[in-house]
């Protein structure tokens, strides 16, 4: 039975039943195209204060910030990899380090990508993070070029690991004698800027440039581009660029949105052996993008947050919406039912505005009484099939 299934899946693998994509990887988030439309200021900036590596001297340090899906990864990415390329022909010395400091989970591990980038070999493994960081601080010494290093998502390294290396690396050039080094920091968190040690702050953020959202005019070009390159001719009208476009524009002007609602509605066209990627292919991609994106957030929940969650669907079913105190003593039975011992109403209040900021629930002060704040609680009405049928068995 299941070699048939695998059978029919090769079968659909080696002749697509229609011509959808011409090379689908151009709609991946990661590719970097060669022109990016409506960002040529935050390109001009940010090489302009790059552009004195290409004498040798140290750049600025500089903070790019903004919304997520804004292009500051493919700005700051396109920016320095041409500088680069410029340097090599110019015999200059500079290098690159791009690190995605979300996705490397340690700071060994980060120090070592860094390091990497000028050619030092760093065990996986085994060294001391101060001795890593000894032989980078030798090998810049020795090799006495400009090192940009890129620290992409820099909020979530620094939430987990603290700001210690972000210390260590502004403060480097005290150390060198013959080479220098450059920092661009990536976040999309504004509240990381504010809570940085005010040193750190002041030398990260020596520049700091703010990546505003697309509108959809901006998303149509966006799109357009790409989508002349990632599917075959006639596959894709304006019209359909123009309805993607201006879905993610509502949302908050996110060209990643923009660009997996065009890639997700292409494979629905594939999968159904449509000759065209229609404006219904896109809302049915917006549907299986969004369940996917709060099937993700419900798992990734702790228990006792998937709890309280249970606990206002459960009362919601019921009433059309909760209040805290409803669903304090829904969330109470349920994991009693479970043999956990119940958080303070407190903490539960905690969690109802985590729950409100992920976008899972929407809580609204409903009045301020004898006893606190008392809000009112809703589910997305199209998400409470899909939340419920993922708690089905929490245990
Ligand atoms: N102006 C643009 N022109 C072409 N493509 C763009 C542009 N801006 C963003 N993109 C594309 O949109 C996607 C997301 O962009 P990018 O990763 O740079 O966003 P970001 O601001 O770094 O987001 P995040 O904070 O989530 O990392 C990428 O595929 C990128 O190539």
């Amino acid at each position: 039975m299941s070699l048939d299934i695998i059978d029919e899946l090769v079968k659909n693998l080696k002749a697509p039943s229609t011509r959808i994509f011409k090379n689908r990887e151009i709609l991946h988030p990661e590719y970097v195209p060669e022109v990016l439309p409506h960002r040529e200021n935050e390109i001009r900036r940010l090489a302009e204060i790059l552009i004195v590596a290409l004498r040798g001297e140290r750049p600025s340090n500089a903070l790019l910030y903004g919304l997520t899906g804004t292009g500051k990864t493919a700005v700051a990415r396109y920016v320095v990899k041409r500088l680069v390329e410029k340097a090599n022909s110019l015999n200059v010395k500079l290098e690159q380090a791009y690190v995605n400091t979300r996705k490397l989970d340690t700071t060994y591990r980060v120090v070592a990508q860094i390091a990497s980038s000028i050619g030092l070999k760093i065990p996986p493994t085994g060294l001391a993070i101060s001795e890593v960081y000894r032989r980078y601080i030798n090998a810049l010494e020795n090799w006495g070029g400009v090192h940009i290093i890129v620290l992409d998502e820099v909020d979530y390294y620094v939430k987990r690991e603290g700001d210690d290396l972000l210390y260590k690396l502004v403060r480097i050039n005290e150390e060198l004698k013959s080479s220098r080094v450059a920092l661009v920091g990536i976040t999309n968190d504004i509240n990381f800027v504010e809570s940085l040690d005010p040193r750190v702050r002041s030398s990260l953020g020596e520049v700091e440039i703010v990546f505003p959202p697309y509108n959809a005019e901006q998303l149509f070009d966006i799109l357009k581009q790409r989508a002349e390159m990632a599917f075959y001719p006639g596959v894709v009208d304006d019209g359909v660029i123009s309805f993607c476009a201006a879905l993610a524009a509502r949302e908050h002007g996110d060209a990643r949105r923009a660009l997996d609602l065009l890639r997700v509605a292409g494979e629905i066209a594939e999968r159904e052996g449509s000759p065209k990627v229609t404006v219904d292919h896109v809302k049915r991609a917006n549907v299986e993008i969004e369940e996917g994106r709060v099937q993700q957030s419900v798992m990734s929940l702790p228990l006792h947050q998937k709890i309280v969650l249970k606990a206002i669907i459960e009362v919601a079913k019921l009433k059309g919406s909760a209040t805290t105190g409803e669903v304090y003593l829904k969330y109470a039975e349920i994991a009693k039912e479970l043999g956990l011992e119940p958080l303070t109403q407190r903490r539960v209040s905690e969690i109802i505005s985590q729950l409100d900021m992920l976008g899972l629930v929407n809580a609204t002060v409903a009045s301020r009484g004898r006893h606190g704040v008392t809000k009112v609680i809703r589910v997305r009405s199209d998400l409470v099939k899909t939340v419920d049928d993922l708690l089905k068995d929490v245990k």
